[in-house]
């Protein structure tokens, strides 16, 4: 039985209500352990901790001093590779060939990446004219934000809550995050890293608990709190961006998606059902990037819809463990109880299922856990709310075409916008198409191929703001402007 206490000013610490949670895992629904939940006191002193560590060893570091740090913490992850990964894949129930693959080498590489960022990208300059004709020199400089609260969802636990933090504390911030009550394993286990490689005490800290009324709001409402990161859903980031607004406090939001995929008939079919077949159901459908809709062109259509039928009914199900399985559980039961409705309410609005649709009988032990089948289906109006809304689940709608101008219209009739995925072997196609699309990031033939320099982020309802690369600067830093009168 594991214990996850909040991570402080470099200590482990549990919580001074005695309120404690279980973490189960969904494989099976067993008991991993307990989770300390912070209060109002712990992210008080966490908080205390994060902007005091700004005046002590961190905040004199020298840049060259910061990177070498954070690349030790990086490698440190690596070492300890087999240990986030068992700990990421109890709580997520996830494959560990996927994890292995995805979430932990990203965890660490989000370590390294900023660092050159930071050090890459200059600031602006100016020289302006003035009426002594001597003139005078603008410049920028990047100073840190702060203390800066991230909030991070259970999909991707490591990944995503190192996507916020390796940039954040690579220019000069510290950090609270608040991971997600579902995932507090590999949040804990970075604490532990961190202190093995030497960053100072309270640069990096963890608060275990939930949203309303716990952790999540006593850190997004709290005054010392200089900018909150959030990876969530929609709904949430409102709250949030509630919160922030007192004390007019910087935001970055990621949110959710309802994502198209556009298959043309003169896509390599191949590549198509490949990509749509990890884009819909990799990591149990569970990825904010995840295509739920898919619009084919009708030549294909019906082809396209037997091929990845068939690829649905050959994914193995099975423990986290297994290297031949590609398909976990979902997170939790209450998730598998929230993705279900969807599957009945499918029906009720009138899906014809291709595949899947119900509960997978897994055998004795793993009856209990949080499975639900893959599930594709056709037929569905573009009005049905199963259109509409996300369902963060394996499944997903597929729909014929039959102009650029009907798949652009259909793509974007949503609040979401995300990303979108384009499968044409045209590329002067795949440009026009994904110039129109109301969305922060496109994919021509391929899905979820990251490159950290680049912008990530939403549009319409699936965020606001950018991170990676440059742009995560413009985020987690202050750029003052210093002119110099000659
Ligand atoms: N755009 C992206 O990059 C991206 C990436 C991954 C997941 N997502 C989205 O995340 C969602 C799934 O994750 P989830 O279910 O964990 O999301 P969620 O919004 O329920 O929770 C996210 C985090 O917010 C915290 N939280 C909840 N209520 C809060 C409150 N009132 N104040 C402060 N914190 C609060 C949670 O405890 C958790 O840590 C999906 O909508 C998915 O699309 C988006
Ligand atoms: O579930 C959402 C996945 C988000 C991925 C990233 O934020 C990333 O790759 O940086």
């Amino acid at each position: 039985m594991k214990e996850f206490k909040n991570f402080i000013n470099g200590q482990f610490v549990t919580s001074s209500s005695g309120k404690t949670f279980t973490n189960r895992c969904p494989v099976d629904n067993s008991v991993i352990g307990t989770v300390h939940e912070a209060g109002q006191q712990e992210v008080d002193m966490a908080v205390r901790a994060a902007k005091a560590a700004m005046k002590g060893p961190w905040g004199k570091m020298t840049q060259a001093q910061r990177t070498a740090l954070l690349n030790n913490v990086a490698d440190r992850i690596n070492e300890r590779f087999d240990e986030f990964l068992e700990a990421e894949c109890l709580d997520t129930g996830k494959p560990q060939k996927i994890a292995a693959h995805i979430d932990i080498p990203r965890g660490a590489a989000n370590f390294k990446a900023f660092s050159e960022t930071v050090a890459n990208h200059p600031t602006e300059a100016f020289h302006m004219d003035t009426p002594d004709g001597l003139g005078a020199l603008n410049y920028g400089q990047r100073t840190p934000k702060g203390v800066i609260a991230v909030i991070s969802p259970w999909n991707l636990p490591l990944l995503l809550m190192t996507w916020k933090v390796g940039p954040a504390l690579a220019c000069g911030n510290t950090v609270v995050v608040k991971p997600s009550e579902e995932t507090p394993a590999t949040a804990t286990l970075l604490g532990e890293v961190m202190n093995e490689c030497g960053v100072p005490e309270g640069v990096y800290n963890v608060v275990h608990g939930f949203g309303p009324d716990s952790a999540g709001a006593f850190l997004t409402e709290h005054k010392d709190v200089d900018a909150i990161t959030f990876t969530g859903e929609t709904r949430t980031g409102e709250i949030i961006m509630r919160a922030a607004s007192v004390g007019l406090r910087n935001i970055s939001m990621e949110c959710g998606g309802k994502n198209p995929g556009i298959v043309f008939a003169d896509c390599d079919l191949d590549k198509a059902v490949e990509g749509t077949l990890r884009s819909a159901f990799v990591n149990c459908g569970q990825v904010c990037l995840g295509t739920e809709r898919v619009y084919v062109e009708r030549p294909l259509f019906d082809e396209f819809v037997q091929r990845l039928k068939d690829g649905v009914e050959q994914l193995k199900m099975g423990r986290p463990e297994d290297p031949s399985v590609d398909f976990g559980p979902l997170v939790s039961q209450e998730h598998k109880d929230k993705v279900l409705s969807y599957y009945k309410l499918a029906v009720e609005e009138g899906a014809t299922v291709i595949t899947g649709g119900g509960v997978p009988e897994m055998g004795d032990a793993l009856n209990a856990g949080a499975w639900v089948e893959p599930t594709i289906w056709t037929d569905l109006p573009d009005d049905a709310r199963l259109i509409k809304e996300e369902v963060f689940g394996p499944c997903c709608h597929i729909r014929p075409f039959d102009s650029e101008d009907e798949v652009v219209h259909l793509a974007n009739d949503t609040n979401y916008g995300l990303s979108a995925a384009v499968w044409t072997e045209n590329s002067a196609k795949a440009s026009r198409i994904a110039e129109q699309l109301e969305v922060g990031l496109v994919w021509i033939n391929s899905w979820f191929l990251r490159d950290l320099r680049t912008a990530f982020g939403g549009a319409k309802e699936s965020g606001i703001g950018r991170e990676g690369g440059v742009h995560g600067l413009e985020f987690y830093t202050e750029t003052k402007n210093i002119c110099i009168k000659f």
